[in-house]
């Protein structure tokens, strides 16, 4: 069972407590979504703006989990997200949210017109850490496909310009399930939820 209070959303069970540290409403909603009602853990949002350091996908994510955790003092989920060019070996990748400030998801596809290719990922990876001083574990799920005119709802990021592979619609023109069944997000998740499931007590 799912409640939401103000900005905190838990899914009501008598077992641990994880923290879900994200500034983002929308990551929360899929995550939720996606995660439903079937995992060993409380989960417990705090909607809080983590510092993200440069590096690869792995760095970024390892070190805004510990700084949630040290924040939280207990254990904590957080996820970054990229989207990297394959014509810009890999680029924006963790800097996407600061590229699609600036130049919208129009502008994302622009930038790929002069390269004439327009192939991406979009990589979401999650971490896991118990505490401060835990190990952080990485769960990371990719969705192949490529950056098109937008097409379809403005409401989560750069949605309306990813396509991917093997659908003629964009991510904001699928339906949400459809989205939550095959996206980078869904895929992260999966393999978190296994992680929690196989170590279950
Ligand atoms: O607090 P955090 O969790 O860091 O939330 P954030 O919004 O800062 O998110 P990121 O640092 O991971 O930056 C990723 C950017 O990509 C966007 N984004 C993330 N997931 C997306 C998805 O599934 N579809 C479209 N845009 C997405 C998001 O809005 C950001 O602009
Ligand atoms: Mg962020």
């Amino acid at each position: 069972m799912i409640r939401v209070f103000g900005n905190s959303v838990r899914m009501m069970s008598s077992q641990k407590e994880v923290v879900f540290v994200t500034g983002n409403a929308k990551k929360l909603e899929e995550v939720v979504a996606i995660l439903g009602s079937s995992v060993p853990f409380k989960l417990v949002n705090r909607k809080i703006d983590l510092p993200e350091l440069q590096g690869d996908v792995d760095d970024v994510c390892k070190k805004k989990c510990l700084e949630a955790a040290g924040i939280v003092q207990g254990p904590v989920i957080v996820e970054d997200t990229c989207l990297c060019f394959e014509a810009l070996g890999g680029l924006p990748g963790p800097y996407i949210k600061w590229f699609l400030d600036k130049l919208g998801p129009e502008g994302l596809h622009k930038m790929l017109i002069g390269f004439d290719e327009f192939s991406a990922k979009a990589i979401c990876t999650m971490a896991y850490a118990e505490g401060p001083d835990s190990e952080v574990l990485l769960f990371q799920g990719v969705t192949p496909g490529k950056i098109v005119i937008p097409r379809g709802r403005r409401d989560f990021g750069w949605d309306a310009c990813f396509q991917p592979e093997g659908y003629d619609m964009t991510y904001g023109e699928l339906p949400k399930e459809e989205k939550n069944k095959i996206s980078h997000r869904s895929k992260a998740v999966q393999i978190l939820k296994n992680h929690f499931d196989s170590n279950a007590s």
